[in-house]
């Protein structure tokens, strides 16, 4: 809701009601890519495989787009602004210039090779962001610098951590923008607790006033690596130039390398000194070179960089440190950079492997996505874990104990693909020919030739549903069809029928509207779409003593008792729940989660039918017929009889949980809320807050619009400062937009900080996307029963 015309981010509503976030130009899509001989690389040393991750917006796009220019992959680079990117290949993200699908793409630099995935920032598509989260050994995290880190940053960053990626670097893009900060950039990290230790290896040359050379104004005209002491500098069209850097200040100021350096450099040497004091206080050997060095005043010029890197990549890989690079990534500013220190400190397969020997054991991999393709079918996006995969095999879906053919091996640049004839260990490919195997499904060599299956990847907890009603009863079948190869490719997206229509659930409205865009184009399903509501959920009532936990049933005409003995209760406040039990809480005897029923490694296994009758129960409640959240339950034992079929269990199971439920009474009405954040000028603050309360929303804090952002719910705290080395804020490529505007500047904008029922934001949210799911509350009794009308349950 933007009352002066400008939303967060730049977001605009189409006449049809669809979002896209800028006006397209054109859609024609401009080829320039070279020929690119690929031959990866075999070395698992050599290989990275990374995600490009971040708050929507911030540049992945043309960050991965700068990369492939640089890495000469394209002749010349495409844009999100103009619909010509390269890993933005589908017609919906061109057309809203937003990523939909996370892409992947390999990228020879040097003697590396980097399988690099340029992922979503929307929220709804956080499904991409899972499953590339899974198989990545290291991110690089974009940060807008005008606006530091977002709800979205914070967002993927928790996701990063639930999957333990082990490297990372981040990357304060936009640095051309008025009104970017390094400084406030670099300090929102510690504000908002992503890590104690952030640690920049690259200082901005800004674009000085030559008049004045206290003034820096809106732009960047260089880098200095205070790693490689070097400096760089971009002017134009042509490639970067690169200098060494004297050892010492005086010499710095009469080298004559560009008159832009001259108000950074009595800071060059201090800022050295402190990244290797900062350093040092995780490697001994480097302190002990320190204390040998001549001194902290000359920035220990006389220490090279090939004598630091090893000591910076290893505080890297145990995550003592966050290296922090910038630059700008619509001018190629810092790219060079950014795929040098991929290469030089986020891990490689082999780092990470807990195998000493992968290469030579049987085949282990991931499939970590799964796409359909118009020509080419059913295409298994596989993570190699050990082993080799060879085309034209047999091989076995461990997790649905399937056998399945591999035909073809592809590696795919974005919408491109070269044939291999093999994969071998650590790398990421595309395999053609599987039938059966689904997102986060173990594939190996032969039946149990690898011993363990390896982590499931969790789709997030659906927050909204639309109702689909087929054109007519002979496009059921194909309507449905089309969802189950759709939720196929996004685990996210899941469906059912209910009370004669289809349901699906999907991460929100966007993520809703692109369902039914592919279901026409890419399936040509007919179908309306009926109504879009949140999904709700009912909590459990109180704890209830187990007043029975045996269920009985007729077995070849002989009475048959099965017994399960379960506890249930609601959760506590501060547990998390299983996103694959849709934030219920299930245990087994030992304590342990137990698996949901998709992902049980022998589905025909007593415990999975256990699981299977509990989680039918959880999916509607008897008293309002809202799927249940929030509920904890352990299973502290069931019998297993000979003389009784396992599938018992299940119905067993749902029986007892049911029963103990409705004993319990009914339980509160959940709603999904969200993070907001608005940009507004100082006028239309009050305006917007009356609306946004009128809305059932609560501000949290009105913040003025600074990159180290204002208040919200998870970071009151910050890092201490203690050791992280901050340059003065001066040196920021336009630090102070307000300072340099005069009197006819722009006026003051100040950001709303909020948390909203997504419900009554359905139509803000097409407009706001500034959010980040903030989980589900509970309901008052007028709420409550305003949404069992809206239901149709009062
Ligand atoms: N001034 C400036 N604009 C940039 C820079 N990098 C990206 N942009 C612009 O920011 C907008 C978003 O860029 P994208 O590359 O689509 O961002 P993204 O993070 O990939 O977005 P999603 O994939 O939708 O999350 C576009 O208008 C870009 O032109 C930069 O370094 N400087």
């Amino acid at each position: 809701m933007f009352y002066d015309g400008q939303t967060v981010h730049n977001e605009q509503i189409l006449p049809n009601g669809s979002l896209t976030k800028r006006p397209r130009r054109n859609l024609v899509v401009p080829r320039h890519i070279r020929n690119y001989a690929t031959a990866a690389t075999n070395d698992p040393s050599k290989i990275r495989n990374i995600a490009l991750v971040a708050h929507i917006d911030s540049g992945k796009t043309t960050l991965t787009e700068s990369i492939l220019l640089t890495s000469k992959y394209l002749s010349a680079a495409g844009s999100v602004d103009t619909g010509s990117t390269t890993t933005d290949f589908l017609p919906a993200e061109r057309e809203r210039g937003i990523t939909i699908q996370s892409a992947s793409i390999p990228v020879k630099w040097k003697d590396w090779t980097f399988n690099l995935i340029d992922t979503p920032g929307h929220a709804d598509f956080g499904m991409e962001v899972e499953s590339a989260s899974r198989v990545v050994d290291g991110a690089v995290v974009l940060i807008d610098s005008v606006e530091g880190v977002e709800a979205q940053t914070k967002g993927v960053w928790k996701q990063l951590d639930r999957y333990k990626v082990p490297t990372r670097l981040m990357f304060l893009n936009k640095l051309d923008r008025p009104g970017a900060s390094f400084k406030s950039s670099l300090l929102s990290l510690m504000t908002h607790r992503l890590h104690p230790k952030p640690m920049a290896l690259i200082l901005p040359i800004a674009s000085f006033n030559p008049d004045d050379y206290q003034r820096a104004e809106p732009g960047i005209e260089g880098l200095v690596d205070l790693v490689k002491w070097e400096v760089w500098k971009w002017d134009g069209q042509e490639g970067p130039t690169r200098h060494p850097l004297p050892e010492s200040q005086e010499s710095i100021l009469t080298s004559g390398i560009f008159p832009e350096l001259h108000p950074i450099a009595p800071h060059l040497i201090p800022a050295r000194a402190a990244l290797l004091e900062n350093l040092a206080m995780f490697a001994e050997l480097l302190m002990e070179q320190l204390l040998e060095a001549n001194s902290a005043e000359t920035g220990y010029t006389d220490i090279k960089a090939t004598a630091i890197l090893p000591h910076l990549r290893k505080a890297t890989i145990s995550n003592e440190i966050l290296p922090v690079l910038c630059g700008s990534a619509t001018k190629n500013i810092g790219t060079d950079l950014v795929l040098d220190y991929v290469g030089e400190l986020l891990a490689s397969p082999k780092d990470v492997s807990i195998d000493l020997s992968p290469v030579d054991k049987p085949l282990l991999m991931l499939a970590w996505k799964v796409a359909w393709d118009k020509r080419k079918g059913w295409m298994t996006f596989v993570r190699i874990y050990s082993g080799t995969l060879n085309k034209q095999t047999v091989i076995v879906n461990k997790t649905r104990g399937q056998k399945e053919r591999v035909s073809k091996l592809l590696l795919l640049y974005a919408s491109n693909a070269e044939e291999v004839d093999s994969l071998s260990f650590g790398s990421v490919g595309v395999v053609l020919g599987l039938k059966f195997t689904r997102t986060g499904d173990t594939l190996v060599s032969s039946r149990g030739s690898a011993e363990s299956s390896l982590p499931d990847i969790i789709p997030p907890p659906a927050v909204m549903s639309a109702s689909i009603i087929p054109q007519s009863h002979s496009d059921l079948g194909p309507v449905q069809e089309a969802l189950e190869a759709l939720s196929r490719t996004d685990p996210s997206v899941r469906h059912e029928a209910q009370e004669g229509q289809l349901l699906v659930h999907g991460l929100g409205a966007l993520h809703l509207e692109i369902v039914e865009d592919r279901l026409r184009n890419e399936w040509n399903a007919r179908f309306e779409v009926g109504q879009r509501r949140v999904s709700y959920r009912e909590g459990v009532g109180s704890e209830v003593q187990a007043s029975f936990n045996t269920w009985s049933t007729e077995i070849g005409g002989k009475k048959v008792d099965v017994m399960i003995d379960l506890e249930v209760h609601p959760a506590q406040e501060d547990e998390p729940g299983d996103p694959m039990w849709d934030g219920n809480i299930v245990l087994g005897a030992d304590g342990e989660p137990l698996p949901s029923p998709d992902s049980f490694p022998n589905p025909d296994s007593p415990p999975a039918f256990v699981a299977r009758g509990l989680f039918n129960a959880l999916c509607s409640s008897l008293h309002t017929s809202l799927a249940l959240s929030r509920v904890h339950i352990k299973v502290k034992g069931f019998s297993e009889r000979n003389d009784v079929p396992p599938s018992v269990l299940a119905s067993a199971a749902a029986f007892l949980l049911r029963r103990r439920l409705r004993e319990a009474g009914p339980g509160p009405v959940m709603e999904p809320y969200m993070n907001l954040k608005v940009s507004v000028t100082e006028e239309t603050l009050g305006k917007v807050v009356k609306d946004l309360t009128e809305h059932g929303g609560e501000v949290l804090d009105l913040g003025s619009n600074t990159a180290t952002g204002g208040l919200d719910s998870d970071s009151i705290e910050a890092y201490q400062e203690d050791g992280v080395y901050v340059p003065p804020e001066w040196l920021s490529p336009s630090s102070a937009p307000g300072k340099f505007s005069g009197k006819g500047g722009p006026s003051l904008r100040r950001s709303v900080y909020a948390v909203v029922p997504l419900s009554r934001m359905l139509d803000y949210s097409t407009r706001l996307r500034a959010l980040s799911g903030a989980g589900f509350r509970e309901v008052s009794s007028a709420r409550r029963l305003e949404i069992l009308k809206e239901i149709g349950r009062a």
